[in-house]
């Protein structure tokens, strides 16, 4: 197929513009890739060739597709001032805001019988980190993006994000990431400030604090303009989540005033399969990093990379090093595979060449 999307300007060269501008150079080196966004930005976006050449908001009618990677305020206000250009040609745009429903209700207003072809767009993969230093071509890796409707010719100039697009009603979009996007947001920056407020009383809330806590947390690190953004975008689903949410933490206290031994026990063994069940949908973007194998490793020069050589042939996704506060404990590699089998595979490899403790 002949691909019509040839003038791409990305409007947004923040950490979700930037990555795309990466992934879309690698399966498409041969289209021209515009930017627009503040100066230091786009200096950058320049010298790290995420793009070609900057642009100017007036140039947006000679483009082909104009990809909105911006706040949701700016968003809004993007597509106002898109809407009042004239087109001599179909421009294709989309967005990638956190939330669907009120931009595709505003663009199906003002796009009516324009020569726009407004496609709403998320991609459900991110990071706690902002700006176009954090731009990573791998961002996206098997996550599912989130359409409001089939394009060919856009999911083509988006294939080297190597994501899974869904085509999801907008409303739906809003109350399924309310659940397990936005609100788990509520939840991380809550329990921050909460042991925050309780360590001035209890100092030691700074040293305790360890992995379990640091794994519910790191989203507090979020945006909070973006948050913000988000949350005003989608109020009504997240009131509700928030409320249910405190019928839930009214029912535990209520096991454990009555010390239900049977009750809170199966409290947590609710949670344990929920979560187990996911993880089994892990491959199908739930989670991104998926079929995690977790090595102990001691603290020595050259570890990681006897590691790599050892797996040289099997195709891993991700590799994070989950660092230990104490010297006299090992550190924790954390290895995503693609599948089931390879994770199998580098277990056997790794426990028949070394003596370090593996998990899954
Ligand atoms: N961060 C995430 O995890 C994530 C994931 C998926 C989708 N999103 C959505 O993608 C969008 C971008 O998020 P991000 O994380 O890349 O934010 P970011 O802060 O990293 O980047 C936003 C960029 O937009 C630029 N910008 C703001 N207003 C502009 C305007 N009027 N014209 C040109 N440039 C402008 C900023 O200078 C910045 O470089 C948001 O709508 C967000 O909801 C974020
Ligand atoms: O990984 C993170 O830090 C994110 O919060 C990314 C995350 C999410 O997983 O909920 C947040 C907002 C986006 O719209 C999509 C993805």
């Amino acid at each position: 197929m002949e691909n019509k999307l040839k003038n791409i300007l990305i409007i947004g060269l923040g950490l979700i513009g930037s990555s795309m501008a990466l992934g879309i150079r690698r399966d498409h080196p041969n289209v021209k890739l515009f930017g627009l966004d503040n100066e230091a930005t786009i200096n950058t976006a320049l010298q790290n060739h995420l793009i070609d050449q900057a642009a100017r908001l007036d140039q947006v009618t000679m483009m082909d597709l104009v990809i909105l990677a911006t706040p949701i305020d700016a968003t809004f206000d993007l597509l106002t001032k898109i809407s009042q250009m004239n087109f001599s040609h179909e421009l294709v745009l989309t967005d990638t805001c956190s939330t669907k429903n009120e931009i595709m209700i505003r663009a199906n207003q003002i796009f009516n019988g324009k020569n726009i072809k407004f496609i709403g767009g998320h991609p459900m993969a991110g990071s706690h980190k902002s700006g176009v230093n954090a731009a990573d071509v791998n961002l996206f890796e098997n996550a599912y993006y989130v359409l409001t409707e089939r394009n060919e010719e856009l999911q083509d100039i988006l294939s080297g994000l190597h994501s899974k697009f869904i085509i999801v009603d907008p409303k739906e979009h809003d109350q399924v990431t309310g659940q397990v996007s936005h609100f788990p947001h509520i939840i991380a920056s809550s329990l921050v400030q909460q042991s925050n407020t309780y360590s001035k009383k209890h100092p030691l809330v700074n040293h305790l604090a360890a992995g379990g806590f640091r794994d519910m947390t790191r989203i507090a690190e979020a945006n909070s303009k973006m948050w913000t953004s988000v949350i005003l975008s989608n109020r009504q689903e997240i009131i509700e989540r928030i409320k249910d949410f405190k019928g839930d933490l009214d029912r535990i206290i209520k096991f454990i005033e009555e010390k239900d031994e049977i009750r809170i026990s199966e409290f947590f063994d609710s949670g344990k399969k929920i979560r187990q069940n996911m993880e089994i949908l892990k491959g199908r973007g739930v989670i991104p990093n998926f079929y995690d194998l977790f090595v102990s490793v001691p603290d020595e020069k050259g570890v990681i990379l006897k590691i790599l050589v050892l797996l040289q042939d099997i195709s891993i996704t991700n590799i994070k090093i989950n660092e230990e506060n104490r010297e006299d404990i090992h550190g924790q590699l954390q290895i995503s595979f693609k599948s089931a089998s390879d994770l199998e595979q580098a277990k056997e490899i790794i426990e028949g060449a070394t003596d370090f403790d593996i998990a899954e």
